[in-house]
């Protein structure tokens, strides 16, 4: 087997707030996120192919990224979706995303995964992601940990 893993690191920055959390946390605050996605493949094996020896091109991989996940989270407040109505009228004009559960870095993880599985390339696989919500904390999710 010649399988290789590919990393490609992003950052973007999102505010959220985990409602009814007991610590500073329930109030709406930033981060800088730094995600880590690594994908899965043997190289293209083709002379002449413009993609030969590449499992995948970085920037193909950056743009899925750009379209998938970080359009929806950059820059956006992201808040679990029963957030009370007076706070989602008064941003209405923000730029929110509104998530079926609480916007932890567990939770936002799944929702990359979610985002991105789907657009890779038949002959990629999604190996793992690993989010930084802080400069001291991250979370990862890894296929081989959901078998
Ligand atoms: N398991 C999780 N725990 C916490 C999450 C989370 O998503 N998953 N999120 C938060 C807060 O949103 C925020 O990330 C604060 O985390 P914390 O490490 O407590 O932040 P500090 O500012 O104290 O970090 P320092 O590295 O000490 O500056 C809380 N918990
Ligand atoms: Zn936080």
């Amino acid at each position: 087997m010649d399988t290789i893993r590919l990393t490609r690191r992003f950052t973007f920055e999102a505010a959220h707030a985990l409602a009814h959390y007991d610590g500073l946390c329930r109030h709406i605050h930033g981060h800088s996120y730094k995600l880590e996605i690594t994908v899965m493949g043997s190289p293209i094996k083709t002379p002449g192919h413009p993609k030969d020896g590449m499992v995948l091109d970085f920037g193909d991989l950056k743009q899925l990224v750009q379209t998938h996940v970080l359009e929806q989270l950059d820059h956006a407040l992201v808040l679990r979706y029963e957030s009370p109505a007076p706070l989602l009228a008064v941003l209405q004009d923000h730029k929110l995303l509104l998530l079926p559960y609480q916007p932890t870095c567990e939770n936002l993880l799944l929702y990359i995964k979610d985002c991105l599985q789907p657009h890779l390339p038949p002959t990629v696989h999604l190996h793992s992601l690993r989010l930084w919500e802080t400069e001291n904390a991250f979370g990862e999710w890894h296929a081989a940990d959901n078998f």
